[in-house]
């Protein structure tokens, strides 16, 4: 466990015998203060407490439920009193989580391994704001785009701008991954059913292609035709594997049928890299640029998001969603940290995870048209904050970051939640919706569908928090040998959240309290929470196993590798390559499932679109 020193850093001074930073004079590493030391003591008075007890206290409720811009957030099911509340307001000071959010904010380059500012909240900015990187004004940079977006989009929709053939082009296909998908595809899937986004998309459709796997391309594909499909390439580098290959899949796929100058009305671009999308072939004009400024996970509210999903849903119900986003970024940056939403959802999960032990976080919404949301967070949080070194680089003497897993409500029930009730503590976060985006209620039945699954939310958490004893559990007579079965602890910590609908502001609302939860998190810890060097190392060694893998398709003899493999490795890669019968391919072609082509194949409703 980490202790303090007697070293005085900063000019506090502080005195133990645990683990001391070494080297020379340093700033005092935030595990290492007062503030933290305080807190790691209050976790005994902590554990002494139960929230069954804690609940039956409606001040303490009352002192922990917030308020925003109609949004409810109760954080009484924490474990945590208003000493630990206050504590870990006192560590975001010694943190200097407000002048780290100034620096963000001011466009500062603290993203400092990658030497780039984070200003993904600038995407969101009304046209009249100003923000400033490296000395210009980056709004009007960010609405130049959004312009284009608007009037190509319109075009796309109304039937101005036409395929080759002169047929309107009612499908998009999106090739992208990881924060180039998504965050677009959660956005999609919370839109979907909203009944003024669902007029607005009315006769198109909008698929998503992310997996390198073929089966991705089948489906991404499948009933579509290419006399009436737009593609958008989405990726930041324009480099990442997947993405090219799959965007050279389907524009194989769309030459094939259109020749080569379809490319020029069919496949749009969306990169920071603006040179390698000319080099692939599609013009310039054709492209939605963006900066480096923009993380891929937090680029969502960028053309990443908004191209794909103002031409399915309209523009003005892409410009809801970054008002939304834009209504919780200035409750980040203004409110007292007190009051600040994403700040306490962010401290609370640090006191769970580095101070209590809890490694996971389950989110829970309540709402199937959230169904993507922990997957798209899951990226977004732990690509950020899955890390081993501080800013600076020094080994971290805590281990940060989460697991982060989800499924909606009431699927979830059904699936893990045996463990986070009897098993291993899981801190929880519940999303519910007051106003579904569908109404349904049976003559007969007791409550609405609706109501159903939200009665299902309001148990849950309470279960959770307040468990079932043994003496309950005798006196409604069950047999002495289940009891130890049938009990449940309780204590076990929820954070519940409810919006009042779920129209594009809303889910605008909701991404922003989670990108900047987690932003909070990162400068507490003191991490970098916007590099991700940790995907690096995969990709080298599958580009060393795709040079043997050419090698070992194209020669004209059944090749054993060797060498250059560790025995595990060699013996797997032999075997698939045996499997794979090595003479599969001796000249490559552009191979599809012949069904692809004029297929009118019914739509697979496996949630992904
Ligand atoms: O948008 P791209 O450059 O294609 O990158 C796609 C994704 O790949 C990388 O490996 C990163 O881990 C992600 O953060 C990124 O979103």
């Amino acid at each position: 466990m980490v202790g303090h020193t007697d070293t005085t850093h900063e000019g506090v001074a502080v005195s133990g015998n645990a683990l001391r930073p070494q080297g020379p004079i340093m700033k005092l590493p935030i595990a290492y203060t007062p503030e933290w030391n305080a807190l790691r003591e209050h976790t005994k008075e902590i554990e002494s407490l139960h929230l069954r007890d804690l609940l039956l206290d409606e001040e303490r409720t009352d002192n922990l439920i917030r308020e925003h811009n109609g949004l409810y957030v109760d954080f009484s099911r924490q474990n945590i009193t208003e000493v630990t509340m206050q504590l870990l307001l006192n560590l975001a000071e010694r943190a200097k989580l407000r002048s780290k959010m100034n620096a963000m904010f001011a466009g500062e380059h603290i993203n400092n391994t990658e030497d780039r500012a984070v200003l993904h909240a600038a995407l969101r900015m009304p046209r009249d704001e100003a923000v400033y990187v490296d000395g210009a004004n980056v709004v009007p940079d960010v609405w130049e785009v959004l312009d284009k977006i608007k009037d190509f989009s319109e075009r796309v929709r109304s039937g101005e701008w036409l395929g080759a053939t002169g047929k309107p082009l009612t499908d998009v296909v999106a090739i992208g991954i990881g924060g180039s998908y998504l965050g677009p595809l959660f956005i999609h899937n919370a839109m979907q059913y909203d009944e003024g986004s669902k007029n607005e998309a009315r006769g198109r459709k909008l698929r998503f292609l992310a997996n390198v796997d073929p089966v991705d391309v089948a489906k991404a594909l499948n009933g579509l035709h290419p006399e009436t499909t737009l593609v958008i390439v989405i990726s930041k580098t324009f480099t990442t594997t997947e993405t090219m290959l799959n965007a050279r899949t389907v524009r194989t796929w769309l030459t094939a049928e259109l020749g080569q100058e379809a490319v020029a009305k069919h496949m749009v671009a969306v990169s920071t890299n603006l040179k390698l999308v000319e080099e692939f072939g599609i013009d310039p004009q054709n492209a939605f640029g963006f900066w480096d400024w923009v993380g891929g996970r937090y680029s969502v509210t960028s053309a990443v998001g908004i191209l794909p999903l103002a031409l399915q849903y309209g523009f003005e119900k892409m410009e809801e969603f970054l008002k939304g986003a834009h209504d919780i970024d200035c409750h980040y940056r203004d409110a007292p940290f007190q009051e600040n939403i994403p700040v306490l959802m962010g401290l609370l999960s640090i006191w769970n995870s580095t101070f209590l032990g809890r490694s996971s976080v389950a989110v829970l919404p309540y709402c199937q048209a959230l169904s993507k949301f922990p997957s798209h967070i899951q990226q977004v949080h732990m690509e950020s904050v899955g890390k081993q070194v501080s800013v600076d680089g020094e080994p971290l003497p805590f281990k940060a970051g989460e697991i982060i897993f989800g499924e909606p409500g009431t699927n979830g029930q059904h699936s893990f939640y045996q463990l986070i009730h009897q098993g291993r503590m899981v801190p929880c976060e519940f999303i519910g919706v007051v106003k579904s985006q569908q109404s349904v209620y049976l003559k007969g039945e007791l409550v609405s569908n609706h109501d159903e699954l939200m009665c299902n939310f309001f148990a849950q958490e309470d279960a959770l928090a307040i468990g079932k004893d043994s003496a309950t559990l005798r006196a409604e007579g069950v047999p002495e040998h289940l009891i130890p079965h049938k009990t449940f602890s309780g204590n076990r910590p929820s954070t519940s959240l409810l919006l009042p609908s779920l129209t594009p502001f809303r889910v605008g609302q909701l991404l922003a309290l989670y990108e900047n939860r987690i932003a909070t998190q990162g400068f507490i810890w003191n991490i970098n929470s916007f590099d991700q060097w940790g995907v690096e190392l995969g990709k080298v060694l599958a580009s060393r196993v795709r040079t043997i893998m050419h090698t070992a398709r194209t020669r004209s003899r059944r090749i054993n590798i060797t060498d250059g493999f560790n025995p595990s490795t060699r013996k797997m890669i032999n075997r698939y390559l045996d499997g794979k019968n090595q003479m599969l391919y001796p000249e490559p072609r552009d191979v599809f499932p012949c069904d692809l082509i004029h297929s009118d194949g019914c739509e697979i409703d496996d949630g992904k679109f």
